[in-house]
């Protein structure tokens, strides 16, 4: 069903990061949140919870925009969501991390949703970006918790997800970080 506010916050994701490229490949970052979208459409979210998810980087990572104008142009439902999954960039990458679990258990479940959708594609795109790596390492170095700490979070985050989010969304996540594990030990043989 055609959605005139999802359009719009689409058509913000790609101003917003116009020229922003993401780590593991020479992708457009808006890459991320489309795929985020089409996610949670597949999920049956609501068209609230995919503005969320398309404009849920957008505070954190683009000059001008904070959580006030997301309100203003998307309502204070979409705001709420992203403001509830924006990290603190002045914090160091453990207490982020670290931080964004313990959110979990507490968080709405919407936000909780996007987050899996979020962290489904970045694990995903791992998986895929590893596999097409020269060298393992290279492939974790742009990575700032580096290979151990990453893994290791991603499946805390994983384990606090799955009781939040729908069954295929915990089984996906669980699946695709197992494959990135089995993947970076195969890479590393
Ligand atoms: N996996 C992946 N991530 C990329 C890529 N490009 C950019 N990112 C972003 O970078 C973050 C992961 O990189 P890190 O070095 O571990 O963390 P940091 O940028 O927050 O310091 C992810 O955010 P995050 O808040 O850590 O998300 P998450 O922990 O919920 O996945 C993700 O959205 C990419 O190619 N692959």
């Amino acid at each position: 069903m055609y959605s005139e506010d999802v359009e719009r916050a689409i058509r913000v994701a790609l101003h917003a990061h116009d020229g922003q490229t993401r780590k593991g490949s020479a992708d457009p970052y808006v890459v991320h949140p489309i795929h985020i979208a089409l996610v949670l459409t597949r999920h049956g979210a609501p068209d609230h919870v995919v503005q969320a998810g398309l404009l849920h980087d957008v505070v954190e990572d683009c000059d001008g925009w904070d959580v006030e104008r997301i309100e203003a142009e998307f309502g204070a439902e979409v705001a709420e969501i992203v403001a509830e999954l924006t990290e603190d960039k002045t914090r160091s990458w453990e207490e982020r991390k670290r931080a964004g679990i313990e959110k979990v258990a507490t968080m709405s479940a919407d936000a909780a949703t996007v987050k899996a959708a979020d962290k489904l594609h970045n694990l995903s795109s791992m998986v895929r970006d590893l596999a097409r790596s020269e060298s393992p390492d290279a492939f974790w170095s742009h990575f700032n918790g580096g290979r151990d700490r990453t893994l290791s979070m991603a499946r805390e985050l994983v384990e606090a997800l799955a009781p939040r989010v729908g069954e295929d969304l915990a089984r996906s996540l669980r699946a695709t970080v197992d494959m990135l594990a089995s993947i970076d030990r195969e890479r590393r043989a």
